[in-house]
Order: C-alpha cells, then structure tokens, then sequence
C-alpha cells in the first residue's frame, strides 16, 4: 500500500467543469482525507498585468508552470510546499498558503499536462470537454453570478482567448486517461443541466475495468441509455462509455454494482446509504447538480484513485 498521496488531475479550459467535478470527487473520498489545488495560483502576472500584456491566462508564458511541476514533484512525495494564491475575486495575488498533502490530492486547472514533468506526477489524468456552446453557456453564467462580469465582457473574453484554448488547452487531451463531456441531448442547448448525458473516453493508459461484461451490445434503434463502444479519439483507438441523462435507477444501479465488485475498497462509497451524495454536487454558482451520469463519472474516477493506493 502506496504511503504518498495519490494525485489526480482535471484539466480543461474556463469553465469546463473542473471545480464542480473536483467537489464531487472530494466529496465521495470524504473531505477531509483531500487536499485541493487549483493552478490558476500559479499565474504569473494578474489581471492589471495581463490586460497592460496582451496576455490570456491560458497561455504557458503566463504561469510559472516550472514552480509548479516542483511543487506537485514535491506534494507527490508528501512534502509540504508554500502555494501561490491568485484571487478570482481581485484578480490579485494574495499571501501564499502552506498545503500538506492528504491521502488524495486533486489538481485542477488550465495547463496541468502542458509539460511532460507535470505530466509524470499523477497517477490519474482526466480532461473536460463540454461541448462549447455549453461551455460557453456555463463560463457566462458563473462569470457574471460569481466573478463580477458583464455577458459581454465574458463573451469578448472568449473570443480573445480562442487562440491559446486552440493552441495550448486543448491539444491537453490527447494526455488524458479519461475524458469526460457531459453534453445536452439532441444537441438542445437549454437549460437542463440535470438531465446531461456523459460521454467518457476510456483510454488504455490506465487499465479500466472490464465493463463489455456488464454492458452488452444490444439492438441500436433505439439507442440503450447505457452504451459502450470502440471508436478513435485523436487518432487512437478507445473504449467510449455513454450515459444517458435519462437511464434508469435500475440501469444504473448494474453498472454501479458491478465497478463496486472490481474494487474493494470502493465498497463504502457504493453503499448508497453511506453516500446519499453521490451524484449531487453543488455547482461554483451554488446550484444543486444531481444526475446518474454525474455519479458514475465520479464512481469511476474514485474507481480509479483507490485502484493506485494499492500499487
Ligand atoms: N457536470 C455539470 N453539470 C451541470 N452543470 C455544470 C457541470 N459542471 C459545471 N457546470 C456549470 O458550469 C459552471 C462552471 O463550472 P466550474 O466547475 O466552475 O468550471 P471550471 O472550474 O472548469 O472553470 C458551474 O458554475 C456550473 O453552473
Ligand atoms: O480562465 C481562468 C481560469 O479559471 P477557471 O478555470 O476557474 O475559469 C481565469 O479566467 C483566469 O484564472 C483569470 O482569472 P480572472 O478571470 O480572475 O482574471
């Protein structure tokens, strides 16, 4: 059994979802046995500076990205570091904090696989990619509740920032071990948050569990709101897993049990009762997000998190 934390990471663009999947998954293996680091605290110029720059967030040269490949070689070997603070609130830097791993340790943020170092520190690696009307939708939602911007503003952000998302955010994905997009039905871009479906590419870096065995090729027309498959993502062959926002407790439930059966150690976060939580979570503007997708997007993480403690 591993003694140093284990280390996830959840990485996509502003507003893909990265603090509302974290507080899930920091929910399941209990609050207190997870520390959480966002590596916006490793910008390394603030919002004044960035403007007077012409620089985005999103881009390398805009974050002390070798601070933080020390930093998480450090946490990774259970040493304490003295983090950065950026406040989203002032857009300024604030006095830094000093962070002792816990047993888990979730890293989010924009650039955490832009260098193969950083990379090397993780022992599970996921990738958000909502579709980006949706994003677009989530980004103007929580800027203007929670970050004091104007729908304007926010979408002449975006635009700006087009180029480096292209050039340096997504390119991250091809690093992921699982990628996650949570996408409305029928392409409906309403909002109906709670009814997402997921779609998870499984990819055969980390061995997942043999999930053919419980899900079963069955007739197309119409589609089972449970469905596995084998396609290609950026080029290379992958397990794809979609659920439906619509599939049933008892659908559900099968696909729950038998990831619970694979790992012992995940039996008291499958005991329901134990985990009334699984699957709501609230979301950065402080609505109540409760979907099955949601729940076994986060099973099959902490599936995953609890696999390495045993390596
Ligand atoms: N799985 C989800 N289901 C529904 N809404 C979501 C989900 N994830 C994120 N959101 C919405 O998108 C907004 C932005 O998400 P957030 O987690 O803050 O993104 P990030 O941390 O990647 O910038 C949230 O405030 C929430 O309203
Ligand atoms: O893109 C992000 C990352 O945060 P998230 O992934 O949570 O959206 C922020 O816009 C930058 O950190 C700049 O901060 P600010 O908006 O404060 O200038």
């Amino acid at each position: 059994m591993t003694q140093r934390p284990i280390i996830l990471g959840i990485v996509g663009d502003s507003a893909a979802g990265k603090t509302t999947l974290t507080k899930g998954i920091a929910q399941v293996l209990g609050e207190e046995n997870v520390t959480v680091i966002c590596t916006d605290d490793y910008h390394r110029y603030d919002r004044t500076q960035r403007a007077e720059l012409g620089i985005t967030a999103l881009h390398p040269d805009c974050n002390h990205l070798d601070i933080m490949q020390q930093h998480l070689s450090l946490l990774r070997t259970g040493q304490p570091i003295l983090k950065p603070v950026y406040s989203h609130k002032t857009g300024t830097f604030e006095a830094p904090k000093y962070i002792k791993p816990s047993q888990f340790l979730i890293v989010e943020g924009l650039l955490g696989y832009s260098t193969r170092g950083v990379r090397d520190c993780y022992d599970v690696k996921v990738y958000l990619a909502p579709p980006e009307p949706l994003r677009t939708q989530w980004k103007v939602k929580r800027d203007t509740q929670k970050r004091g911007y104007s729908a304007e503003q926010v979408l002449a952000e975006l635009q700006k920032r087009e180029p480096d998302s292209d050039q340096y955010i997504r390119p991250q994905r091809s690093w992921a071990d699982i990628v996650v997009s949570f996408y409305p039905p029928d392409d409906q871009l309403q909002e109906m948050n709670g009814h997402l479906n997921v779609r998870l590419v499984l990819r055969p870096t980390i061995p997942h569990p043999d999930l053919s065995q419980v899900i079963t090729p069955s007739n197309p027309n119409p589609p089972p709101a449970i469905r596995l498959g084998l396609e290609r993502d950026m080029g290379k062959p992958v397990d794809v897993l979609e659920i439906d926002g619509h599939a049933t407790n008892e659908q559900v439930r099968e696909l729950e049990k038998f990831i619970c059966s694979e790992a012992p150690h995940l039996l008291n976060v499958c005991n329901r009762e134990m985990n009334p939580e699984i699957g709501r979570v609230a979301g950065t503007t402080g609505e109540i997000i409760q979907s099955y997708p949601l729940a076994l997007t986060q099973l099959l993480i902490v599936y995953h998190m609890l696999k390495a403690t045993t390596h």
